[in-house]
């Protein structure tokens, strides 16, 4: 999908960068995937070391809107691999992000939807379904609600209470 830039959004938005409106992530993300550029309402889930409600989300209809998945910043194990991500491009996501680990890097990398994590690790997370989907969730120093707008791209990641059009 089609991104507005994120330089320019923050050059043309100085008003809403200074009330809260429009917020820039700690540029800590890695990038996965083959998409330099996504954005899309967000869809949010606070979870930690488990990635049953991140298959649960990614199974249901992308429509385009970016997965932010709060995994308080785990390096114990992977929330996202290959198989979910494969998953979130059937289904119609435009991207995630994950504040915790992926793994299958060479399997991500080959896919359409774009990924940004903090690391890659091998191991899998625990399966027990524990969590919370569409709260609020402090990822990159910044709290994301779940409809915000997301925007990605090899400058950064930021995110808006609205829809932005240059
Ligand atoms: O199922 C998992 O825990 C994550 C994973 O490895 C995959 O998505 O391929």
């Amino acid at each position: 999908m089609d991104s507005l830039p994120t330089a320019e959004i923050c050059d043309t938005n100085a008003t809403h960068l200074t009330n809260g409106d429009l917020r820039i992530l700690h540029p800590v993300f890695q990038k996965y995937g083959q998409s330099q550029a996504f954005s899309g309402p967000a869809v949010t889930v606070k979870v930690f070391e488990d990635n049953v409600l991140v298959r649960e989300l990614l199974e249901t209809k992308g429509e385009g809107r970016v997965l932010v998945v709060d995994g308080g910043g785990s390096m114990r194990c992977a929330l996202v691999g290959g198989n979910l991500v494969q998953l979130a491009q059937n289904k119609g996501w435009s991207g995630i992000v994950v504040n915790g680990c992926i793994r299958d890097v060479d399997e991500i990398n080959l896919c359409q939807v774009g990924v940004r994590a903090l690391a890659s690790h091998p191991l899998k997370s625990n399966k027990n379904g524990t969590g919370e989907k569409h709260v609020a969730v402090y990822v990159g120093g910044t709290f994301i609600r779940d409809g915000e707008w997301l925007y990605a791209d090899n400058d950064g990641i930021i995110v808006s209470k609205f829809e932005l059009s240059i």
